[in-house]
């Protein structure tokens, strides 16, 4: 990054970030304790997608759909079993939510702390075996970040980009609004240049690239999934609430995703986000089409 220097001999890891704020804070350390579990668990589950070829770790796993409805992989149970672990075991939560099981899981009460975890252990598991990234996704509520080493401080997205994110395949399934927008990427009527397409096929690293480089990304509702498919509570919310952080904006169309009230632990959202120039301008043509 352009603001370090090629040899940092003043990294701040994850651990070292976690001590400050909480200094700061004037904290229990509970949620220290929790996200140093985490932190744990995400490291085991990233050796062990590395060591998968090896490990015979690629695959199915022996129960094949998950209660969303997903092919369930080896990795996803062993990501799920390790992060289920290492959080029950922290002695900081209560109740753990996660897109591999079917119920919410309630923390044995002489284990329990203060929050509830919503996670998805393994978010990209259809680009497992062809070595496209992947990662974990979490969100943290109180009852209601190798040693990660901090890249960019205060992170903060254009306010306009020039890529959209969308899978392009459902076409057939988009709804008028989000039609005329990709077509308006794609043919621009002020003489500007088109935006550039890109779809990885893991929310993670399409939002990544999203927050890195600006744009948008939109898994909206359509014909064939009125609801979306990405799930609130583990994939939409906590990739929301990095994007706004940063200055972006994520809404279902209709109304802020953060806004949205879970109504179950599985509810999908339908979830359009990224810079707030490109989030308006779909709003936008929304609005218009809704006034007709
Ligand atoms: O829901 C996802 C998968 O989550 P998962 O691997 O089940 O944790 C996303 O990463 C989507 O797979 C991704 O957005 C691609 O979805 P499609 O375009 O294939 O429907
Ligand atoms: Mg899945
Ligand atoms: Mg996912
Ligand atoms: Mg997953």
């Amino acid at each position: 990054m352009s603001d370090r220097s090629p040899f940092d001999t003043n990294l701040v890891t994850v651990t070292r970030f976690m001590l400050e704020e909480g200094r700061k804070a004037k904290g229990t350390g509970e949620l220290n304790q929790l996200l140093s579990a985490l932190y744990t668990a995400v490291k085991a589950i990233s050796s062990a997608v590395r060591k998968a070829g090896i490990a015979n770790l690629y695959g199915l796993s022996g129960s094949t759909v998950n209660v969303t409805g997903d092919e369930v992989k080896k990795l996803d149970v062993l990501a799920n079993d390790m992060v289920m672990n290492m959080l029950k075991s922290s002695f900081s939560t209560c109740v753990l939510v996660s897109e591999e099981e079917n119920d919410a899981i309630i923390v044995d009460s002489d284990q329990q702390g203060k929050y509830i975890v919503c996670f998805d252990p393994l978010d990209g598991s259809s680009n497992i075996d062809c070595l496209v990234s992947i990662g974990t996704i979490f969100s943290i509520y109180k009852k209601a970040i190798g040693e990660f080493v901090l890249v960019n401080k205060n992170v903060t997205m254009k306010k306009k980009g020039n890529i959209y994110s969308i899978n392009e395949g459902y076409a057939k399934y988009f709804d008028t609004p989000v039609s005329q927008y990709i077509t308006k990427k794609k043919y621009p009527e002020d003489g500007t240049s088109p935006y550039g397409a890109r779809y990885i096929g893991s929310m993670v690293a399409d939002v990544h690239r999203t927050l890195m480089y600006g744009g948008i990304f939109l898994y909206p509702a359509n014909s064939k999934s009125p609801k979306g498919k990405l799930r609130l509570l583990y994939e939409c919310n906590p990739m929301a609430y990095i994007i706004e952080q940063a200055g972006g904006m994520a809404t279902t169309g209709t109304q802020a995703v953060l806004d949205v009230k879970p109504e179950s632990i599985h509810q999908r959202a339908p979830i359009v986000m990224g810079s707030k120039d490109d989030v308006q301008e779909y709003l936008d043509i929304v609005n218009q089409y809704n006034c007709k």
